[in-house]
Formats: structure tokens, C-alpha cells, sequence
């Protein structure tokens, strides 16, 4: 079976953060990840990571004005000076977590310009933090619409040319069926490239069960296969998240 984090930016909303993380321990995940928990000391964090006696497994990099519409600045041409500062502080962060993955964001921008900064900015910071194990993800563009980041392919041509051994795929399975209308292609072709894997239900970011990818033949190709990292749900639960945790439960059953 899957290593199951859940991610508790999108998970059980219904408590405060901080609750969440022992929401998460308390049904069935081994960790949790979090999008940007910047608000809250990492003393606070840990605390509660402590009592809970799981790992937050991912958080993203930047940390705050994520609320000002922004999607980060590693492919923004003319703001490498802020992207480095920003990465810097998610690297204190993280390393106060004993978060061992950052989610490095391109940002909204397009062109060539915008690839080369990317490769610079990445290949700074993988020589930056070379203990921290980096990822970019492909985001579909009706969720995240003018996101640099939005093809699968475009994803493994940037790894292979920035060439770091810290730096990999976060593969969302819910992005990959939005993106190309087969996932599980998506998976054959570019999961060797994955550090990190993510789940939720097409259509409508729901619970990975039903709907339009065939998860129970996701996780059997998960357990099948090379892959043994962490598997997040990042899904908006249809109602209160407890109730929707039953796709856990049939995969434990299977
Ligand atoms: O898929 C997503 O939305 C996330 O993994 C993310 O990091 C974008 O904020
Ligand atoms: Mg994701």
C-alpha cells in the first residue's frame, strides 16, 4: 500500500490548522504537507508534528503574499533577486519542519526568457540547498490559468537539461489527467522522473475514487513499481473530510 500523507491545506478544513496535522495521524496518514504554512511558527509546528509522531512531508516555496495572487518567481525574468531571497527563507523553514521537500514555483510568465531564468534559478538553488530534495509540478491551466509550469513534457525536458540530483518531478496525478485526459499515460512515461506524487479525483479535485482515473489501478501500479515515495492527498473533499476518507479505507482492504 501507498505511503499516504494528506495535505492539509486542502484537507480537513472543517479545524483550525494546527488541528489538522493530528486529524491527519488520527485517520490513517503517515505524514502530512502543507502549501504555504508560513503563518504559524515552526515551534508551533513542531509541536504539534511531535505530539501527532508524524513528518510534514512538503511544503512550498515561496512563503507568504501568496494571497496577492502571486504563483512564485523562479521563472519570472527580472525577479531572480526576489525568487533567491524567498528560497532562502523556505529553506529555514523547511529545515525547522525537518521538511525534506520544497516545492519550487515557476510562477505566471511565458516565453523563452522565462524558461532560461527557470533553469538558472533552479540550478542556483539545487547547488543552494543540496540537502533539500527540490521539485517543480506541472498545474493544468484551468485551475492555475498563465502558470509557467503546464505540460508534463515540458517538465522532464527541464530536468534533464538542469541536470541536479536534487531536483525532481512532483507528479500530480489530478494536473497529469487535467492536462492530457490520461494520467496513467502520463505516469508510464514520465513517473521515473517522480519524487514526489499527488492525488485527487477528476472531474472536480474531489476524492480519488470514481470519476475519470482509475485509481485502484494508479495504486497497484504505485506498489508495482519503483516509486515508494510519499503519495498526498490534495483533493477538495466533497463534504466534511472524514466522511470521504473511504477511498483509504478500500485501498487498506485490497
Ligand atoms: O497541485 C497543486 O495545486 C499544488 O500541489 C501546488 O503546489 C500548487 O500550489
Ligand atoms: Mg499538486
Amino acid at each position: 500500500m501507498p505511503r499516504f500523507a494528506a495535505n492539509i491545506t486542502f484537507l480537513f478544513r472543517e479545524l483550525p490548522f494546527l488541528d489538522r496535522i493530528e486529524a491527519a495521524a488520527d485517520f490513517g496518514f503517515s505524514g502530512v504537507e502543507a502549501l504555504f504554512p508560513y503563518d504559524d511558527a515552526a515551534s508551533q509546528i513542531n509541536r504539534r508534528l511531535t505530539r501527532a509522531a508524524i513528518p510534514m512531508v512538503l511544503i512550498n516555496c515561496p512563503p507568504p503574499n501568496w494571497a496577492g495572487g502571486e504563483r512564485g518567481f523562479a521563472a519570472v525574468p527580472g525577479l531572480s533577486e526576489r525568487f533567491r531571497h524567498d528560497f532562502k527563507r523556505s529553506v529555514r523553514f523547511a529545515e525547522a519542519l525537518g521538511v525534506a521537500r520544497l516545492h519550487v514555483m515557476a510562477g505566471n510568465v511565458n516565453g523563452l526568457v522565462a524558461r532560461q531564468t527557470f533553469m538558472e534559478n533552479l540550478r542556483w538553488a539545487a547547488d543552494e540547498a543540496p540537502d533539500m530534495q527540490l521539485t517543480i509540478e506541472p498545474i493544468n491551466g484551468h485551475d492555475m490559468p498563465g502558470y509557467y509550469l503546464n505540460d508534463f513534457d515540458q517538465a522532464a525536458e527541464i530536468l534533464d537539461e538542469v541536470n541536479a540530483k536534487n531536483l525532481g518531478l512532483q507528479f500530480d496525478m489530478y494536473h497529469a489527467q487535467m492536462i492530457t485526459g490520461d494520467g496513467m499515460s502520463v505516469w508510464e512515461t514520465h513517473g521515473n522522473r517522480a519524487v514526489h506524487v499527488q492525488i485527487g479525483g477528476v472531474p472536480g479535485r474531489h476524492e480519488p475514487m470514481g470519476g475519470d482515473i482509475d485509481y485502484p489501478a494508479f495504486f497497484a501500479a504505485l506498489d508495482s513499481g519503483a516509486y515508494k515515495g510519499w503519495v498526498s492527498a490534495e483533493y477538495n473533499p466533497e463534504g466534511d473530510t472524514r466522511k470521504g476518507l473511504g477511498w483509504m479505507d478500500m485501498v487498506k482492504g485490497s
